[in-house]
């Protein structure tokens, strides 16, 4: 036969996994099971006394007390959530179910540690708002704060930074807000040099005053200058980490523990995609607006600044000009010196065209050895030959790379606008016409202006000083 009553014996509530609490009118503790060790991190006699308030995280107070107002006005609580801040400085999120006493004139409450679902939680919750918000910003500035903000919903995150590597290995940061909240272009060197080390070698690193004198000795001096608590995690791709991911803050705003960078590296595997993948998409942008060999703007892109330049010269009633370039016996370059060498004269000449006028000015290229120049504030074709003549000039300096030696010279035409066209079409034909012309022109005196050096020595054509 079973047992049909059962008194419980002394501290049989305190086999419970939950704690069971009483609170007094002045929301004092009056009692407390043992579990509340478990989950406080305090015994049930260093709590016994002490305000329950106090022990709430700050950011938690006020709802804390709305709620507590209404279960004394006999409101019982069935499912309150907030968090507590633990003894070993730890948080930890609580479910109550509260009720009021009116013989007793005490809240009598369970309190069950809810982290472990809040965090699962939270995560599930960042994972989805940073690939929203990879979605929704449009470059990776926009994206960082957005980041930040889902970060510190997750962990008090008062400072913030996203270090990035480039292809030389140097960090930047696009994104940097010291341990009181203050933007700052980067952080401070010694900050600076911890972020480098998580990136380098791959692996988080979190400081806080206690585990600073266990640091290696190399980081321990760069670790003085950063915040007293510093957590960095690398960005994990698929090569290693593109860059890192910090949170800092002062003792009075944030303590982070094991458990916290834990939670920062699962966003960080989430950022590392959101970034790689929108970096992808600029670069994508980039390479259909701009030459990747001589990074100057593409044939569409020119035609869309024309484009404008035509509209606005047709508003306005001004004029502007073109000039049209293509490099003269540039096939000989490929053939005697070999592709690459053809590459890297495209990519100086390049450099001197654009360092030839003004930074409004557009210098694309638009096929092989074809280059325009869009002059927008050159309306006059005898100023335009100016630019011209000063192009020819820079030309003039032999091309140098490796222990190569190239002279070159390029065939320029004009094209005013309105005088030679009113469309892109009638100006880039009248420039090209007008370029041919002057090709055909220099042919005809004889100037090849690149040829061999064994051809003739004191021209200095092409000089292979290394062969
Ligand atoms: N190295 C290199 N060569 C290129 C590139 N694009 C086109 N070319 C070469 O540029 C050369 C262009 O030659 P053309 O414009 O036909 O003739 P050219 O030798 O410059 O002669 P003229 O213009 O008549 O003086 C060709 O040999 C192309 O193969 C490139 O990106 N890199």
């Amino acid at each position: 036969m079973g047992i049909t009553s059962f008194t419980p014996p002394a501290g049989f509530i305190d086999l419970l996994n939950d704690a069971v609490c009483a609170v007094d009118v002045d929301g004092r503790f009056v009692y407390l099971s043992a579990a509340c060790e478990r989950i406080f991190g305090y015994t049930p006699e260093e709590l016994v006394g002490t305000a329950m308030i106090e022990l709430v995280a700050p950011e938690h107070r006020a709802r804390t007390l709305a709620a507590a107002a209404d279960v004394m006005a006999g409101a019982a609580q069935h499912n309150f959530e907030n968090c507590y801040m633990r003894k070993d400085g730890r948080r930890v999120d609580i479910m109550w179910s509260v009720r009021w006493s009116e013989t007793d004139q005490l809240r009598v409450a369970v309190a069950r540690d809810v982290t472990a679902r809040k965090r699962g939680e939270s995560m599930r919750a960042a994972m989805y708002a940073i690939s929203e918000a990879a979605h929704a910003a449009k470059d990776l500035v926009s994206l960082c704060p957005l980041i930040h903000r889902i970060v510190n919903e997750l962990l008090p995150a008062p400072g913030f930074a996203i270090a990035l590597r480039d292809e030389l290995d140097q960090l930047s940061f696009p994104y940097n807000v010291d341990e009181h909240g203050r933007p700052a272009a980067a952080p401070l060197p010694g900050a600076g040099a911890l972020c480098a080390h998580v990136a380098q070698v791959a692996r988080p690193l979190l400081l806080t005053p206690e585990t600073l004198p266990l640091l290696p000795a190399e980081l321990r001096e760069a670790a003085r200058s950063a915040a007293p608590y510093w957590l960095g995690v690398p960005l994990p791709a698929s090569g290693g980490a593109i860059g890192a991911l910090v949170v800092s803050g002062s003792p009075e705003s944030a303590y982070f523990t094991d458990e916290d960078k834990e939670l920062l590296q699962f966003v960080s595997g989430q950022v590392a995609t959101a970034i790689e993948r929108l970096r992808l998409h600029e670069q994508l942008h980039y390479l259909a607006q701009y030459d990747a060999l001589t990074r100057l703007p593409n044939r569409q892109l020119f035609h869309d600044r024309l484009d404008s330049a035509l509209a606005r010269a047709a508003r306005n009633g001004t004029g502007f000009s073109l000039l049209y370039l293509d490099l003269d016996k540039f096939k000989l370059v490929n053939d005697v010196h070999g592709h690459a060498a053809g590459d890297l004269l495209l990519h100086q000449m390049a450099q001197r065209i654009t360092q030839c006028v003004r930074e409004e000015d557009t210098v694309a290229r638009i096929g092989g050895d074809e280059f325009v120049v869009l002059l927008e504030s050159v309306a006059q074709t005898d100023d335009a030959a100016r630019v011209a003549a000063k192009i020819a000039l820079a030309m003039d300096e032999p091309f140098r790379f490796g222990n190569l030696c190239l002279d070159a010279r390029v065939s320029i035409g004009i094209a005013a606008y309105p005088r030679h066209g009113g469309n892109a079409q009638q100006l880039l034909k009248h420039a090209d016409e007008a370029m041919y012309g002057n090709k055909k022109r220099a042919r005809a005196e004889g100037s090849d202006p690149i040829v061999p050096l064994e051809a003739d020595p004191a021209v200095v054509g092409v000089n292979d000083t290394g062969a």
